[in-house]
């Protein structure tokens, strides 16, 4: 039997309740340590923001600045705001507007792309897994893999064209941050670059469609998670829903006006030997509007094999290896297969629970 998609179901007309298979039971998604006291904290303006032109064409003094903002970021939080990031504002509405489109198609449209194997370059479905799920997620989504080799549905028409083009300039946009990153761990400029292959990057591209919900309370568009790449780099409609953990505090991410919000991820978290931690967010969903993200998930090549960087680690002072080393792909493949679940995949791999 074919899964209705939450779009065809939020689309019932005079539509006041949700089916019992997406109601979400909040201990789902509870972390021991977090604080069930879900009020934000009120600081979200205090989200590290990075200004990307100062890293690129910054005198040497402001670029070692930003480097050390950078840091600060992903280890503090995890999570930044990137501003001026010399991707066009128009080319992000595009971006934006060609994935509702696709949204819109007729169902048997979008159906030919519909999930077959997790590893499949184009893919649409509905919640994460719903082979493995007990209760499904309100939203929808498209993943394409669009690096090392690229691939594009064939609607909507534009798609390709907006697609390639948007892939181009967050690739280029990611290579510096990931740049910048490395210096910020005291190694070498390419270092990072080169231990993740990053020029046959894997990169994942996920739209998230959330339609608005009639009891967004009982329901979630994606849970408490972090991701499976190196950065991901969060593009968003005007629509709130984005929170990530901070302090064992759930605080609300409202971005300023076309910037992108870029996160730690567990590629990153291994390769620094955990002192960048992937974050965890979640995306909560509303009865007002219809919520549409964009996540570039920027990996290591599928076929590089992921380990603590060896100049981070030392194995005869306390500073020993915490993770097991593993290929991207299959670091992928487990992640897609599973339950997307707090940090399940990378606690697979740490070596001291
Ligand atoms: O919709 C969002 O803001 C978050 C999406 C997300 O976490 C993901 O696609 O991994
Ligand atoms: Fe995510």
């Amino acid at each position: 039997m074919v899964m209705a998609s939450v779009k065809s179901i939020a689309d019932t007309p005079n539509l006041t309740s949700i089916p019992s298979s997406f109601i979400f039971a909040t201990d789902d998604d509870c972390n021991d340590d977090v604080t069930t006291d879900d009020a934000p904290l009120g600081s979200e303006d205090s989200i590290p923001i990075v200004d990307f032109s100062l890293l690129i064409n910054g005198t040497p003094h402001q670029r070692a600045k930003v480097v050390n903002e950078l840091g600060k970021a992903c280890e503090d939080w995890g999570f930044f705001m990137v501003v001026n990031h010399g991707v066009g504002e128009k080319l992000m509405k595009e971006m934006v507007e060609i994935c509702r489109e696709f949204f819109d198609l007729k169902e048997e449209e979008k159906r030919e792309y519909e999930t077959k194997h997790v590893l499949d370059p184009i893919r649409y479905g509905t919640s994460f897994n719903p082979k493995v799920e007990k209760v499904f997620f309100w939203r929808d989504y498209l993943k394409i893999m669009v690096h090392p080799k690229f691939h594009s549905p064939s609607r909507p028409t534009r798609f390709r064209e907006i697609l390639e083009e948007y892939c181009t300039r967050i690739r280029e946009m990611t290579r510096e941050l990931v740049r910048g990153i490395s210096e910020s761990l005291g190694l070498e400029e390419c270092c990072l670059e080169k231990a993740a292959d990053l020029e046959s990057s894997s990169i994942l591209f996920a739209a998230n469609l959330y339609p608005s919900c009639p009891q967004p309370e009982l329901a979630r568009g994606l849970p408490s998670h972090s991701d499976q790449c190196l950065l991901t780099i969060l593009l968003q409609n005007q629509i709130a829903g984005l929170q990530i953990l901070h302090h064992h505090k759930w605080l609300n991410v409202n971005p300023i006006p076309n910037s992108l919000l870029v996160n730690v991820a567990d590629q990153l978290e291994i390769l620094s030997n955990g002192k960048y931690k992937s974050v965890l967010h979640r995306a909560m969903v509303n009865d007002k509007a219809t919520r549409i993200s964009i996540a570039m998930a920027v990996g290591p090549s599928p076929e590089t094999v992921v380990g603590p960087a060896p100049q981070l680690v030392n194995k005869h002072t306390n500073n020993p290896p915490l993770f097991k080393n593993i290929k991207y792909k299959d670091y992928m493949e487990i992640m897609q297969a599973n339950k997307l679940h707090g940090k399940s995949t990378l606690d697979r791999i740490r070596l001291y629970l």
